[in-house]
């Protein structure tokens, strides 16, 4: 086996914000259990598709997908600050590789990335800077977005590029799945917003806190239902993962933006990094989704999933 991908939801509000204890524990089970299939395949290369909540992305230039060949992580919401273990070798052999195979990949030689990213290096490797790691940020926040075939393209690249390193490669796609938390919009943003959305100005200790503390209080608010947040749509996210069992990644490319957005939520958009590494296991031959669970979780914000799966 020379392949595998995991699927991981993140949320800032985990460790802030928890649901049950009973909740919590079938996460955790799911959680070891993706730990336990990522150390029996014993991956070589993790190719990491991750989003970014304006932490390291702006609108005065907004890629759709960017590869980093060095990152370092700002260390929002409690989450590791500090460079990740990029192998910059593989990251410029493979990004050669997308760009050849014509999908139009941007490059980033430093990239700053956030909990998006760090969450799951530190949830299944503890730690940002434990395994060699290629960062590919996939814009999932930040309309206006292309259709989801430019994403299954890239994933569908990718993973011939990184077949031809001949390693045990991971991908691994964090985000989804339903859901719509308060990340701010550019489109009326009153002028203070838009400007930090566009110019991407880092904010003070104290700026940050109050962002933070806005999201926490949200997902306190949503679980207790006096939100007017859409809701986390089971029945959507549980059609995706069909999808993704299914081997079906070009029913994929029917979904639009707008009715994704409908059904579950602005941050849906996330899921297309579970698209992506999907689309690159895919890349290898047919696959097996050995593990699956699923969770809504409102006190996270989170349609919250765990899968992991492996070329046949
Ligand atoms: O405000 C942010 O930076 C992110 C919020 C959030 C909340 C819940 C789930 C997610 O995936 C998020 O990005
Ligand atoms: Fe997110």
């Amino acid at each position: 086996m020379k392949a595998a991908a995991v699927g991981l939801s993140h949320s800032p509000l985990i460790g802030k914000n928890d649901p049950a204890p009973e909740v919590l524990a079938r996460v955790d089970a799911a959680v070891a259990h993706a730990r336990a299939f990522i150390a029996a395949f014993d991956p070589e290369l993790v190719v990491l598709f991750a989003p970014d909540h304006y932490n390291g992305f702006f609108y005065k230039e907004m890629p759709p997908f960017c590869l980093a060949t060095e990152a370092h992580a700002v260390g929002d919401f409690g989450s590791s600050a500090g460079p990740l273990s990029v192998d910059g070798a593989a990251a410029n052999a493979i990004a050669q590789g997308v760009l050849d195979r014509g999908v139009d990949l941007t490059v980033s030689a430093r990239m700053t990335v956030d909990h998006g990213f760090a969450q799951p290096l530190e949830v299944l490797f503890d730690g940002i800077d434990r395994v060699p790691v290629i960062p590919v940020f996939v814009n999932g926040v930040a309309t206006p977005l292309g259709p989801v075939s430019r994403i299954r393209a890239m994933g569908d690249a990718l993973g011939r590029a990184a077949a031809d390193l001949d390693r045990r490669v991971l991908f691994l796609g964090s985000g989804g799945l339903s859901h719509d938390p308060p990340v701010p919009v550019l489109d009326g943003a009153p002028p203070r917003v838009a400007d930090a959305l566009i110019e991407g100005r880092p904010p003070t200790p104290e700026q940050r806190a109050r962002g933070e503390e806005r999201v926490v209080q949200a997902g306190r608010d949503y679980a207790a239902g006096s939100s007017r947040m859409i809701p986390i749509n089971p029945e959507w996210d549980n059609r995706l993962l069909d999808h993704l069992e299914k081997n079906e990644l070009p029913a994929f490319d029917s979904w639009t933006v707008q009715w994704m957005g409908e059904q579950g939520g602005g941050s849906s958009h996330e899921v297309r990094t579970w698209i992506a590494a999907h689309a690159a296991l895919a890349a290898s031959g047919p696959y097996e989704m050995t593990s699956r669970f699923y969770e809504a979780v409102p006190e996270w914000i989170a349609g919250f999933g765990v899968t992991t799966s492996r070329t046949l």
